[in-house]
């Protein structure tokens, strides 16, 4: 191959994997090598890829699949004086990854809005901004645990069975009864934007009320759905639907144990959308199996994937689901272009779009 065709080759590859627009000269590429490196964890969705690579301000390389996350041992070597970094909740960034980056990492854009998987405290020790992707996501999940929490307390799934293996006999009077949402009580545990939009959503099913807990009464939010504020020992009592919407912390790691199902009534509904670690799922099991409680819907489990083999998928009165709340093709590229321009923001010395505060 003359060294005309080698250069030439050398262009067409730096333009997609190193996210620089256009052809690229050899002034360009002298140029490319001083801009900030960016490591991507995943094949994110097209439109965070596309403000990355247009934007003219970062050299990125990313691990090419969306189908397994990249492995430790590559993201150790791949982040290694990078500038950025963009990852996926699948990613633990602790202090041995925040060390093999070195300290050249300035910048941690998360395409989630969940963070339980970063070390808070490394990050700030070292000076890392942080973006997250709060908001964009709202109304898919709101949407999903309404979807979630219907399947399970009309019992959708053990229906579409029956159907489809011959369990569908005559009519029945009770076969297949659920509970049902008019004149229900509601209780949202850990109230924030995704739990007031989740309310919303169920008032029009003529709710009678909705209850709520969190740390400290959020009267603003609370306002927008006239839930009322009320102890653990409360929400677990008076709930016919009991709804898991806060962060995963140290503080509300299990917080859902045999200590609240035991207050559930025996006809009550648990979803959880937001983290599988608050939940102890071996009290989740003993409830559900004993009839303490009527049903669960999980879109999130400890570990992910949930083993095919773990007891929880033996139970006809558990739904479980993959982790997909936000999947709707919108939200997730929503979250992409968030995710991306957080980042770009931040290597930019900018505020972010959506930055936490450390
Ligand atoms: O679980 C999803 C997220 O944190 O965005």
């Amino acid at each position: 191959m003359s060294s005309r065709m080698a250069l030439r080759l050398l262009q067409r590859m730096a333009v997609t994997p190193l996210g620089f627009p256009g052809g690229v000269t050899t002034k360009g590429l002298r140029e490319m090598s001083t801009l900030p490196r960016v490591y991507v964890t995943r094949q994110i969705p097209p439109e965070g890829l596309k403000i990355l690579r247009e934007s003219g301000q970062v050299q990125f390389d990313l691990w090419d699949s969306d189908d397994i996350p990249v492995p430790r041992k590559e993201l150790l070597q791949k982040v290694k004086g990078v500038d950025g970094l963009l990852c996926v909740l699948t990613e633990k960034i602790d202090a041995e990854l925040l060390d093999a980056a070195g300290p050249n990492l300035k910048v941690l854009s998360t395409m989630s809005v969940g963070y339980d998987h970063l070390s808070l405290e490394e990050l700030k020790k070292r000076g890392i901004r942080v973006g997250y992707t709060p908001e964009v996501l709202t109304d898919a999940v709101a949407e999903l645990t309404v979807a979630l929490l219907l399947t399970t307390s009309r019992r959708l799934i053990e229906a579409t069975h029956e159907a489809k293996t011959g369990g569908w006999g005559t009519w029945r009077t009770l076969w297949l009864c659920g509970y049902e949402l008019a004149n229900s009580t509601v209780g949202i545990l850990g109230l924030g934007r995704i739990g007031v939009a989740i309310a919303e959503r169920l008032a029009p099913f003529k709710v009678k009320n909705f209850i709520y807990t969190d740390v400290a009464p959020r009267p603003d939010l609370a306002k927008v759905i006239n839930a009322e504020h009320v102890s653990m020992d409360e929400l677990a009592k008076q709930s016919d639907f009991l709804l898991v919407c806060c962060a995963l912390t140290p503080e509300t790691k299990e917080i859902c144990n045999k200590d609240l199902f035991n207050k559930m009534k025996s006809t009550s509904i648990f979803i959880n959308t937001s983290r599988g670690g608050v939940v102890n799922q071996e009290d989740l099991y003993e409830a559900l199996s004993t009839g303490q409680i009527a049903g669960a819907g999980l879109d999130v489990t400890v570990p992910e994937p949930l083993p095919t083999s773990h007891p929880l998928f033996t139970l006809k009165n558990c739904v479980i689901l993959p982790h997909v709340a936000s999947a709707s093709y919108s939200t997730r590229n929503a979250m992409s272009a968030l995710a991306a321009n957080n980042l770009l923001l931040g290597l930019r010395g900018q505020p972010m779009i959506k930055e936490l505060q450390l």
